[in-house]
């Protein structure tokens, strides 16, 4: 026999009650919150309970059969619980290796993740807050009022968050989840509604001081997307400290190890070596072995990320609403992304010390070597600063690129945000097929960006590209900075909106089912296109923006409106097509740029 199932330990909490037995669990205990399925914690550690080491628990087994694990960690470094709440647990945070180490003396912190098991209709679990900094975190701490400022984010079954170490959580009364994480059972207490413990009278211990140095403030939001492997299993996550992936098996499958394995059934009935497990078992799958499994079920499975560091770009987008910081794999896929409000109100030296923090999280686990960021313009490309952005009005003039260099010491490179959107779209989006490409967006503004064999061409004053200001009519309304007549204040999401509040419409997709409208918007945008197919003469424009959104109601007017502008011999030569990387074009172009 192969396989090493384990047997649950049991943990009493406040927020306990007995609805895990519905998972398959069994025990006789009142308020048991938590089954640590696998766990090497002294305080609650798993025991074999069938085969050749039968008896023993999890952490003996590690310390005297290290062979079974193919990983040389000093202490055994993961865990997984079954957390069944009956009442929302407390506001928390848990601290990453360098803290837990340095506070705790503890060899792991408590990075973590969920996968949802169950949650009621209309369920939230508690992730992440708005407050500012850590003063004002603490601030609300002392004076009664953190719930105000926390984010509820909905969940629902089957869903997955990963928790990073430093992120301000909770669960809720009756979302059950499956959680897998470091091993560690450190949890800094923020809040805990006041609640006192039956068994003693007491309210539990808070963390409030360990607690706001472990909290992300602001907080920082971790986007990473879910990876397809083959065709029963994808990749929920793969960080540092471990990697989950959801096996799906619909008949029999036979897999291998490198390093161990451990596998959790969420659903279903899965046989192996002959015995039968169902929801709620897990199993050691041990290194360097064959195993064949058979049945219909869904598993979680977890092990030990490889620690070699792999090689990166991180490349930044920062709008005046969101700024996201992501590594870009160098094949161009957006692997994991931390995305904050920007603060455009506060100093630029909270942005950057952001920034900071975002990189620095990521430098455990790769080795970046270049960083990149896509901001709204006009920029002064040479000074590496802003020039006038008016979504950014309180950094105008500033420099970002040296303040940032200096404090991440890697080379850092700054590009208006449309044109990384284009070199983006050129090398891996619609355009990456051909040589020379034209990207519009058409959004808020109207922006642009030309790129020729991959290269962008940013122009002597960095200015190539900027469509939003080509004249394309003698009239049209007065604009600060734009000319009258053009593009932007004819065609952009702006002027559209405008138009339909003067017409009593509540958004410019409407504004475009009316026919006038919609033929005024076309040709206005078409007049445009024209005028780029004659100065550049791209192989191929790609469109994107917010107002590509209603596309399908103008496409085929916009092809032939275009068509009615150009040369004979250009007409249809040139396709419009729409962008194929949407919301990462930013971060993708801007890890890109050197
Ligand atoms: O502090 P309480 O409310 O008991 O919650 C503690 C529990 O919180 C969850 O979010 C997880 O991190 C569990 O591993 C932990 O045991």
């Amino acid at each position: 026999m192969n396989i090493i199932p384990l047997q649950p330990h049991y943990q009493y909490r406040l927020w306990g009650g007995d609805r895990l037995k519905r998972f398959g669990f069994c025990f006789d205990e009142a308020s048991i919150g938590e089954a640590w399925t696998a766990s090497a914690l002294t305080q609650g550690s798993s025991i074999v309970t069938a085969g050749p080491y039968a008896g023993t628990t999890l952490s003996e087994l590690y310390d005297t059969h290290r062979e079974l694990f193919g990983i040389d960690a000093p202490e055994f470094p993961l865990l997984i619980k079954w957390i069944d709440p009956n009442d929302d647990l407390s506001i928390q945070v848990h601290p990453d290796d360098e803290l837990a180490q340095s506070l705790e003396h503890q060899p792991y912190g408590k990075n973590e993740c969920w996968y949802i098991l169950d949650a009621p209709e209309g369920g939230e679990i508690i992730y992440g807050h708005t407050f500012e900094s850590k003063e004002t975190l603490q601030q609300a701490l002392e004076t009664g009022n953190v719930m105000s400022g926390l984010i509820r984010k909905p969940v629902s079954r089957g869903d997955f968050l990963y928790v990073p170490a430093g992120t301000v959580h909770a669960l809720t009364k009756d979302v059950s989840v499956l959680e897998i994480q470091q091993s560690s059972d450190t949890t800094y207490r923020l809040y805990d509604y006041g609640r006192t413990e039956p068994t003693t009278g007491h309210t539990r211990d808070l963390h409030v001081n360990q607690g706001t140095r472990a909290a992300f403030a602001p907080h920082l939001d971790y986007v990473e997307p879910v990876l397809s492997l083959d065709h029963f299993r994808t990749q929920l996550t793969r960080n540092r400290y471990f990697f989950v992936e959801k096996w799906t098996i619909e008949r029999e499958e036979s897999v291998s190890t490198d390093t161990f394995r451990l596998l959790s059934v969420v659903e279903g009935t899965l046989e192996m070596d002959g015995l039968f497990f169902g929801m709620g078992a897990t199993l050691l799958l041990p290194a360097h072995q064959s195993f064949h499994l058979d049945g219909t079920a869904v598993c979680l499975v977890t092990g030990v990320s490889s620690p070699t560091k792999q090689k990166a770009r991180i490349g930044i987008d920062l709008g005046g609403t969101n700024t996201r910081v992501a590594i870009v794999s160098t094949d161009g896929h957006v692997e994991k992304q931390y995305k904050f409000k920007t603060q455009p109100h506060l100093e630029l030296d909270t942005l950057l010390n952001q920034i900071k923090l975002a990189v620095e999280r990521f430098q455990l686990e790769y080795d970046i070597t270049h960083v990149g960021i896509a901001a709204p313009g006009p920029l002064d490309l040479k000074r590496g600063a802003f020039l006038t952005p008016p979504n950014l009005p309180n950094w105008h003039h500033q420099v970002i690129v040296e303040p940032l260099r200096s404090l991440l010491r890697l080379p850092v490179t700054l590009e208006n945000d449309a044109n990384a959107a284009a070199l983006a779209e050129a090398k891996f989006g619609a355009g990456r097929h051909v040589d020379s490409v034209f990207y519009v967006t058409v959004s808020t503004g109207i922006g642009g960006g030309f790129v020729y064999k991959q290269n962008l061409i940013s122009g002597a004053h960095g200015s190539a590209g900027e469509v939003g200001n080509m004249i394309i009519r003698t009239d049209g309304p007065a604009h600060p900075t734009l000319n009258v007549g053009a593009l932007e204040t004819h065609a952009s999401g702006t002027a559209l909106h405008e138009r339909a509040r003067t017409k009593g419409m509540t958004d410019s997709m409407t504004l475009l089912t009316d026919e006038i409208e919609r033929s005024t918007f076309v040709e206005d945008l078409a007049t445009g296109l024209a005028n780029i197919i004659h100065t550049v003469d791209p192989d191929v424009i790609i469109l994107g923006g917010g107002v590509t959104a209603s596309a399908p109601l103008y496409w085929n007017q916009l092809q032939d409106a275009v068509a009615m502008r150009v040369y004979p011999h250009l007409r249809g030569a040139t396709p419009l097509v729409l962008q194929q990387l949407h919301g990462d074009a930013g971060v993708i172009g801007a890890a890109f740029l050197a």
